[in-house]
């Protein structure tokens, strides 16, 4: 029997310590507190025991009757209460708790735990094995380091022990605690533990789960509402639903036209890149817009053409007035191209027979039928590339369409496509200085577009059109590149089959259009362009044939269009005439045109502002409409003058005549009357003055006139006393108007050679022509503008040079019926013409200058 031991008693609140277990203990109580001052004070040993309750001073009965007997470790000592390390020794069961006013004491007696009979036995080693693994489980599933769990679990061997460390560390109510503590069978206790801990491993496995389980419904429900918001964001950042339905409906619509092969694998590169691409990015956007564009062109799209040469004659006549000469060249044109065609077919079909016969028995003996498939398409396919080539040989030269403003050359082509049953287009090319204007920007360049060819195609929407180039000669060169060379592809028939534009960056056929160009100025078209080109010329309407056509075309047009057609409002031909004559000054009909709406205009303002209106238009009419005239032509001279010249010239308004003076006056250091000077025929020094908004080329004529009239002074009739040193004056009225070219040397020396002379000039003859210094006379151009000019200033006798003689033929019957012509080659025939020597005036004394 051990000893019995008195000690004081360490009342323990909701734990159990268990022997071989040291344990933190904080104490607050007044009573244990003195308890523990005195064991502190002797051998630092107390009974620490469980109590039953939970209250502050537990009586003897309110305490357990087993508990361990402790060593006070480590104290310290703090603010109400101590902290202290506890060690458990071993079990002891009370005999007497004794309570006193000090603190409670108790009799206790050690406890040997009870040894299982055989430790050695099989059942037993593996309950405890089983409890040791499990502890380690335990201890891992709590997170205990696993140093540490081998460090406190190892060093425990025996079995008695270990249970009480594993149960000091359980969790668990304390009366199961207490319950462990009682037991002292070792192997009871083992089981007891083993069910303890298997118990809270489930536990805690099954929390672990839970906790995994809410977790992962959490995560995965988090991760699915992420992936959501995710896709919605990268599909609002793509667009992709519609771009699907685009990408697929751009598939859809490229699918159904009939590409050639580049233009098939560009296509299908852009559409998979737009697939990639994000809806909203600039790239998609230009790769869209590039699609679209593709998918408008006409790339296999042709209207039939309608080649009767009859009904074209009639559509031409229908819609111009005159212009015979235009018209028969178009309709030859549309003859040749006609028969090169049905020649060039008829060629394809011949070597089509030739090359089906020779090939076929071949390979008919090998697969018969499908040989043969495929033979006659190939052959169809070789038919159908000749015959497209074919026509485009047939194409044959461009027709250039050449005149002033308004002479109905954009009209004609018009025509010219309505009589064709093709579709018209027309690209203004007027100021393009740019290459890319041509041909295109490439797709890099921001805002890229194709240029006007490939627009024109995309608003003709056939690959047939006729394609009306306008203002050719307005092209301009920068340092952008040359537009002319790019327009040179274009109507070179042997490439234009494959036009490339920079922005579509696909080969376009363009060999099927017709091409028509206008100028102005044929003389500014470069070099190779005008090569290309075959020149109809377009000349300026007379009075009687604008008027004509105001009365057929325009005047109805107008009247349409200001709402009068109903109304039986006339114009009378004195109205017309008036309207032509005095309100309008141009070789075509545009002017005369809008003079015409502006008539109809304030007729139908009159009318609807109720006034009572006539419905003839008479000139009185026309001059109370428009107000006062606006033009005013020069008209011919009254009367033969000194010095004066009637001279011709033209503008793209037309043609006109302008007045050519000339004044000779004595230089101060004059040695005429000292006998004829060292230049010349007679002349000293001779200064030129000249004036009225002259060119260069005018000026040089100018120059030349008066050498020529010094040099032939006294050929020329110069009276002596008019030699010597003199300025001479050359103006040339109406100065706002630019005057240049070389074809007023006639009217120059003319002018000159009066001044000197004293001869008058003939009021009614109007001259035009270059003169060189030895005094030929050569051609000028314009003839039919400064004929018509002439006549409507009210000239008789028009001189022009010899060789300009063809150029009568273009001039209308009416006009030449009226004038007389005569055709010089030098300038001695000239002034015979010009010189009015029946009228002799009395020479008179030079005027001194200053
Ligand atoms: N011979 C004509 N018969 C009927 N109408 C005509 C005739 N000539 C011109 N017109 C009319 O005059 C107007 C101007 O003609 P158009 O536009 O064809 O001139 P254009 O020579 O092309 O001038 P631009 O060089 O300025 O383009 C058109 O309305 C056209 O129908």
């Amino acid at each position: 029997m051990a000893e019995r031991m008195t000690l004081p008693v360490l009342p323990l609140r909701g734990t159990v310590i268990f022997p071989g277990v040291t344990v933190p203990i904080g104490v607050g109580r007044p009573g244990t507190l003195r308890a523990i001052e005195a064991a502190i004070k002797e051998d630092r040993l107390v009974f620490a025991v469980a109590q039953r309750e939970n209250v502050d001073e537990p009586a003897p009965e309110q305490l357990y009757t087993m508990g361990v007997v402790g060593r006070i470790g480590q104290v310290q000592r703090g603010l109400g209460g101590v902290q202290l390390l506890l060690q458990g020794e071993g079990r002891a069961a009370v005999l007497h708790y004794h309570p006193a006013d000090e603190y409670l004491t108790v009799d206790a007696v050690p406890i040997e735990q009870m040894q299982p009979i055989n430790q050695d036995d099989p059942a037993f080693a593996a309950l405890y094995r089983e409890t040791r693994e499990r502890a380690m489980e335990l201890g891992e599933k709590r997170g205990l380091p696993d140093e540490v769990l081998h460090q406190v679990l190892d060093s425990v061997t025996d079995p008695g022990p270990f249970a009480d460390l594993v149960s000091g560390y359980v969790e668990l109510p304390v009366s199961e605690k207490q319950a462990l503590l009682e037991t002292l069978g070792v192997e009871e206790r083992l089981r007891r533990v083993l069910i303890h801990v298997q118990r809270q491993i489930g536990l805690l496995t099954a929390q672990a789960e839970i906790k995994s389980q809410v977790q992962e419904e959490l995560g995965e429900r988090q991760r699915e509402m992420f992936l959501r918001e995710q896709l919605k964001a990268i599909q609002k950042e793509l667009g992709e639903d519609d771009q699907n339905r685009e990408v697929t409906q751009l598939r859809e619509k490229l699918g159904k036209l009939e590409l050639p092969r580049e233009a098939r694998q560009e296509v299908e590169r852009e559409l998979g890149r737009l697939e990639r691409s994000g809806r909203e990015s600039m790239e998609a956007q230009v790769i869209r817009t590039y699609l679209e564009w593709v998918a408008e062109l006409p790339w296999n799209a042709r209207s039939d053409d309608q080649l009767d040469l009859t009904h074209a004659g009639e559509v031409l006549d229908e819609d111009h007035y005159g212009l015979k000469d235009v018209k028969d060249r178009v309709l030859e044109f549309l003859a040749v191209r006609q028969l090169r065609a049905k020649q060039l077919a008829e060629e394809v079909e011949k070597s089509g027979e030739c090359s089906a016969a020779g090939l076929k028995p071949e390979k008919d003996t090998a697969t018969p039928n499908l040989a043969g498939a495929a033979d006659a398409e190939k052959d169809k396919a070789i038919t159908d590339s000749k015959e497209a080539k074919a026509r485009a040989m047939a194409k044959g030269p461009i027709l250039l369409f050449v005149g002033p403003p308004g002479v109905g050359k954009t009209s004609i082509a018009k025509s010219i496509a309505r009589s064709l049953g093709r579709k018209y287009v027309r690209a203004a090319l007027g100021g393009v200085r740019d290459e890319a204007d041509i041909r295109g920007h490439r797709r890099t360049y921001v805002g890229a577009m194709p240029g006007r060819i490939i627009q024109g195609m995309k608003q003709a929407g056939t690959k047939n059109p006729v394609f009306l180039l306008d203002e050719v000669d307005k092209l301009g060169v920068s340092y952008q590149g040359d537009p002319s060379s790019a327009l040179l592809e274009v109507l070179d028939p042997a490439q234009n089959d494959s036009f490339t534009d920079h922005y579509l960056n696909v080969p376009f056929d363009l060999s099927e259009v017709l091409f028509i160009a206008t100028a102005n100025f044929p003389q500014n078209i470069p070099g190779p362009l005008l090569d290309r080109m075959e020149v109809v010329d377009f000349a300026g309407y007379t009075e009687r044939e604008k008027a004509e056509i105001a009365k057929k075309y325009l005047i109805p047009r107008q009247l349409e269009d200001s709402g009068l057609k109903d109304r039986t409002i006339k114009l009378t031909d004195d109205a017309v005439a008036a309207i032509v004559g005095q309100y309008t000054r141009e070789s075509g009909v545009r002017q005369l045109e809008r003079q015409i709406g502006a008539v109809a205009r304030k007729v139908a303002r009159r009318i609807a502002a109720g006034e009572r209106v006539a419905t003839t238009i008479g000139a009185e009419e026309v001059r109370d409409l428009l107000g006062r005239p606006r033009v005013h032509p020069e008209h011919a001279g009254e009367a033969s003058e000194v010095g004066v010249a009637t001279g011709m010239y033209y503008t793209p308004a037309g043609g006109d005549i302008m007045f050519v003076e000339a004044a000779v006056r004595r230089l101060p250091s004059s040695p005429s009357k000292d006998g004829p000077a060292a230049l010349g025929d007679g002349f000293g020094s001779l200064a030129l003055i000249l004036t009225g908004q002259l060119g260069d080329v005018m000026k040089e004529s100018a120059r030349a006139a008066l050498t020529y009239a010094a040099t032939h002074a006294r050929s020329l009739k110069v009276p002596d006393e008019r030699l010597g040193s003199v300025e001479v004056h050359v103006h040339v009225p109406a100065g706002a108007v630019p005057k240049d070219g070389p074809s007023a040397g006639v009217a120059m020396a003319t002018a000159i050679i009066s001044a000197m002379s004293g001869i008058p000039v003939r009021s009614d003859v109007a001259m035009t022509g270059e003169i060189t210094l030895r005094g030929r006379v050569l051609p000028i151009g314009g003839v039919k503008e400064k004929v018509l000019g002439a006549h409507r200033a009210g000239i008789k006798h028009i001189i022009l040079p010899a060789q300009n003689e063809a150029d009568l033929e273009d001039i209308p019957e009416d006009v030449q019926s009226a004038l007389e012509f005569h055709f010089v080659s030098n300038l001695d025939e000239a002034f015979a013409l010009t010189l009015d020597r029946k009228e002799p005036k009395p020479a008179e004394e030079l005027q001194p200058v200053g």
